[in-house]
């Protein structure tokens, strides 16, 4: 049984589906403290949260237990990403659910500042009918500036044309041809901040974007500026913004978020007569709410299940054909992973990862991922390693991970070769699919080989002299380990070869040490593969 912790006020409509699960039980906590969510997180599975709990490298080290973290929105800046991505758990968000509702929000704050909604109604409410103090402007003809061309600020852009807007967009993905196609004229921050008379942001708050809008940008800001932020707080440095209102440079501001949440009591924004606030609402629709949920629960359920899912936040996106094609090797890869560190002896310095066919053709990193997380976790422990830590993994031991790539298969559609450097040797294992045959293991070292990579094997080096099969069937057989296949490899009669041999159980470990006892054989290893 998964036991799922929501933290946040999450839509019933998506939380159902968890509760209707069989393997499943969901408890419902919202407004816990760091410490509360401290105390209890070690005995959950998921934990489902919005923008108020935050998932500090505290949490993340309580919950030992914990796969994923499950975001009901977009925004994962109250999620320690790197403190989940050591830790293996996954963090998924729902992108797409609340698009629409937000850009919204951005209008109907755009439009309340342009015609000081907020302002007029407090008033008119208060029984004073004022029609002198709230003459406001028109959004048609005017430039509006929208930083962030992604989902939100895309579905921005394209209202604000059907207001009569002339839209100026910056984003540093932001091509001159998709500008032109959205009818919108690619440009530069300092343009937008020039000459735009609306200002909307849309981009995540990172390094980067924090105060992109500052003292700087308000010198040199067109006056009479209308600026909204139904992003994130802190895109927008907030004193600056107060300081420039009351400077007479921007005529309005809308803001749905803040640098800290809530805000203290004590706020500039709160009390100035031309800046007007939501507490952090632009996805707070009916529909919204159940689009996140129902979409986040979904991937969850499918984490825990161990099926495909998507919407990682820290393990990059595979695109659908490069799914198709990888796919089919996920498996023999990491089996190809573990049988080679099995194998080898002696601290792991390099990883080279050779891909030939057509499977060359397409970024293979997500398949490398699996070759690395079956090398590590025999090093690490198959509970510590998965897909979204592994190359964090190698990279925090200061592993050398080398990709090669070449058309030519040698008589395979595909081959996949996994070369392990350690401090003591270098060791090669390569495998492929066979049509009809399923995954195989082709060669090892330097010898050919065709051996499935599955169960209990038994890998003996040996040299090629009459006898050797006959001895390691006795010595196996008078240990009552039964031999299910074996497969013998050479280069040259007579010289260095191997034996691959898979047995119904595992072998004890003195019948290994007897192994080398045995005349021409130099020693025998025991790799297990599930
Ligand atoms: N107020 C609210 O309740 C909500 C706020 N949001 C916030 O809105 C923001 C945008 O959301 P989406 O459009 O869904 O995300 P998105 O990922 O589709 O778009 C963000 C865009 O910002 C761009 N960007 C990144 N750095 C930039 C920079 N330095 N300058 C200009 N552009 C930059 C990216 O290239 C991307 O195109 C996020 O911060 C999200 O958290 C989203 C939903 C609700
Ligand atoms: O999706 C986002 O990024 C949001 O900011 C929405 O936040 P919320 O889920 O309403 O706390």
């Amino acid at each position: 049984m998964f036991k799922v912790l929501v933290s946040d006020p999450i839509s019933d409509m998506g939380i159902q589906q968890l509760m209707d699960a069989q393997d499943i039980s969901v408890d419902k906590k919202p407004g816990l403290s760091e410490d509360e969510l401290v105390a209890i997180i070690g005995q959950y599975d998921a934990l489902l949260v919005r923008s108020q709990t935050r998932v500090t490298e505290r949490v993340m080290e309580a919950g030992k237990q914990l796969k994923v973290v499950g975001r009901a929105g977009v925004g994962v800046d109250n999620i320690d990403l790197e403190a989940a991505t050591q830790r293996g758990i996954i963090v998924i968000n729902a992108p797409d659910g609340n698009t629409i509702t937000t850009c919204e929000h951005t209008f109907a704050m755009m439009m309340a500042v342009a015609r000081h909604i907020p302002q007029a109604y407090l008033k008119t409410v208060g029984g004073v009918w004022d029609r002198k103090s709230f003459v406001g402007v028109e959004l048609r003809n005017k430039v509006l500036g929208v930083l962030g061309m992604g989902r939100i600020g895309s579905e921005v852009a394209k209202r604000a044309k059907a207001f009569g807007m002339e839209i100026m967009g910056y984003d540093p993905f932001l091509t001159e041809e998709r500008a032109e196609k959205m009818g919108i004229k690619l440009s530069s921050v300092e343009d937008i901040v020039r000459n735009a008379d609306f200002m909307t942001v849309h981009t995540p708050l990172t390094p980067e974007t924090r105060h992109m809008i500052g003292k700087a940008q308000f010198e040199i800001m067109k006056p009479g500026m209308r600026i909204v932020n139904c992003a994130r707080g802190g895109i927008i440095d907030e004193y600056a913004l107060v300081e420039a209102v009351d400077q007479g440079i921007v005529a309005g501001a809308a803001f749905d978020v803040f640098e800290v949440e809530p805000p203290t009591e004590d706020h500039p924004f709160l009390k100035h007569p031309k800046i007007i606030v939501t507490p952090h609402l632009g996805a707070s629709t009916v529909e919204a709410q159940e689009n996140v949920a129902i979409d986040v629960s979904e991937q969850v359920l499918h984490i825990l299940r161990n099926e495909p899912f998507r919407n990682a936040v820290n393990m990059p996106p595979i695109p659908a054909d490069v799914l198709n094609k990888l796919q089919p090797y996920f498996s023999l890869g990491e089996r190809l992973g573990s049988f080679i560190a099995q194998l080898t002896e002696g601290a792991v310095e390099e990883i080279t990862v050779s891909y030939s066919g057509d499977v060359a053709d397409v970024d293979t990193q997500p398949l490398t991922r699996h070759i690395v997380k079956g090398i590590l976790s025999h090093h690490l422990g198959s509970e510590q390693v998965n897909l979204v830590n592994s190359m964090h993994l190698a990279k925090q031991r200061g592993l050398n991970i080398v990709t090669q790539k070449s058309n030519a298969a040698k008589g395979f559609t595909n081959l996949l070769s996994v070369t392990l450097r350690t401090k003591k040797e270098e060791r090669l294992v390569a495998g492929t699919l066979l049509n009809g045959y399923g995954a195989r293991i082709v060669q090892i070292d330097k010898f050919p080989v065709d051996v499935a990579p599955e169960g209990n094997l038994i890998l003996v080096s040996h040299n090629d002299k009459p006898g050797i099969i006959g001895r390691v069937g006795t010595l196996l057989g008078s240990n009552d380990v039964n031999i299910a296949t074996m497969q013998v490899g050479r280069k040259i009669v007579g010289g260095a070869a191997i034996m691959v041999l898979t047995v119904d159980k595992g072998v004890p470990k003195n019948v290994l040490t007897d192994f080398a006892q045995l005349p021409d054989i130099n020693n025998a290893k025991e790799i297990i593969l599930f």
